[in-house]
């Protein structure tokens, strides 16, 4: 059954509810030109306005975020440090405005076009199949269905772990199906990702996971020292950045791995059940830090068996079948989706 949910087309609020790279293609480089347009388009330098949250609190939402013209700078020293090239607080709307940009007008962050996905495994049978679907700046989206519906490898087309079978995969412009393996890279700079296991590398401290995520992607020693300790704040572990993942909670660990998925401000967070190994409290703290994240202007596509966290935020709803969109629905529930 082919799927064609144009955004346009999707249900209202009455509604209803390779293999790993195989190929080089060529000619589908990200030039520094691309990758600007695919940075976050608040760029400039920032300075934390909001209160840091309690050190041992789980995070709240704000109401709203403060827009980036009320900022002050804390001190002279800070001021250097953040004034580096470089710099981007997280705290710095994505969207010029400081609103969520929900609109869904302009380019939107990802397109699926007839996207099907084959397993080698399981030649007979797509793990995704004839998939289209369009998601803007500043949605977020909930990616939900039985287990071995799709959902994974629906996220793991975002970030090309996979490549598209068929059709085109489309990410801030750039055609997936097409980008070479070794401009992924590039790619995955501009998509922070957050997963059920969290993926926390065991020898290094809290502060040191994050701020490996800073160094890899080449920024200063001045920036990684202003921002590390500033996103460590904003998921309430500031008190523990010389713990070890061990030393941790699961949810701590959790709000590590947002920490270091959101460090370097990417437009961009792909979410594979976050809160699958947490208890509801903590799982809620979860939530409401990737809420706050996305009312920034991130766009965040989150794959759940959570029904009770999808009733209640209320945000677009894509619910998959055997590798198919049933259902996409704005401001849906879960709907009659299991964890089988
Ligand atoms: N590496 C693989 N090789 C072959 N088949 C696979 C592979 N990974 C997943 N599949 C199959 O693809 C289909 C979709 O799997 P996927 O992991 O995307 O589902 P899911 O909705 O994320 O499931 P869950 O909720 O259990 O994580 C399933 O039928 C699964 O068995």
């Amino acid at each position: 059954m082919a799927n064609h949910f144009r955004s346009s087309e999707r249900q209202g609020d009455e509604g209803a509810q390779q293999p790993l790279d195989s190929q080089e293609a060529q000619g589908s480089e990200v030039t520094d030109q691309e990758q600007a347009n695919f940075v976050p388009r608040h760029s400039a330098q920032h300075v934390a306005a909001s209160p840091a949250p309690n050190a041992q609190a789980e995070p709240e939402a704000p109401q709203q975020e403060q827009p980036a013209g009320s900022m002050t700078v804390a001190n002279r020293a800070e001021d250097e440090i953040t004034s580096q090239p470089g710099y981007t607080s997280v705290f710095a709307p994505l969207n010029d405005a400081g609103a969520p940009a929900v609109s869904r007008t302009g380019t939107p962050t990802i397109t699926l076009k007839n996207a099907t996905l084959i397993y080698p495994a399981q030649p007979n049978k797509p793990a995704l199949e004839d998939v289209s679907l369009d998601i803007y700046p500043g949605e977020f989206v909930f990616v939900v269905g039985h287990s071995g519906s799709g959902k994974s490898t629906f996220l793991k087309l975002l970030t090309r772990e996979l490549r598209a079978t068929k059709g085109q995969v489309i990410v801030a412009g750039r055609d997936l199906t097409k980008l070479r393996n070794s401009r992924v890279p590039y790619l995955r700079r501009q998509i922070g990702t957050v997963y059920q296991d969290f993926k926390l590398l065991p020898d290094k401290t809290v502060y040191e996971n994050v701020s490996f995520a800073l160094e890899c992607i080449g920024k200063s020693r001045a920036v990684i020292k202003a921002q590390v300790p500033e996103v460590l704040r904003l998921v309430g572990l500031a008190e523990k950045m010389d713990n070890y993942p061990d030393q941790l909670s699961g949810g701590e660990q959790q709000r590590v791995s947002v920490a270091r998925a959101m460090v370097n401000r990417p437009p961009l967070l792909v979410c594979d059940e976050p809160t699958g190994n947490l208890d509801p409290a903590i799982s809620l703290g979860i939530m409401k830090l990737l809420d706050r994240i996305n009312r920034t202007g991130t766009t965040v596509v989150m794959a759940t068996h959570d029904r009770e966290m999808v009733d209640s935020m209320r945000k677009r709803v894509i619910a998959l079948e055997a590798g198919h969109v049933v259902r996409d629905q704005e401001r849906g529930g879960y709907g009659y989706y299991g964890a089988l």
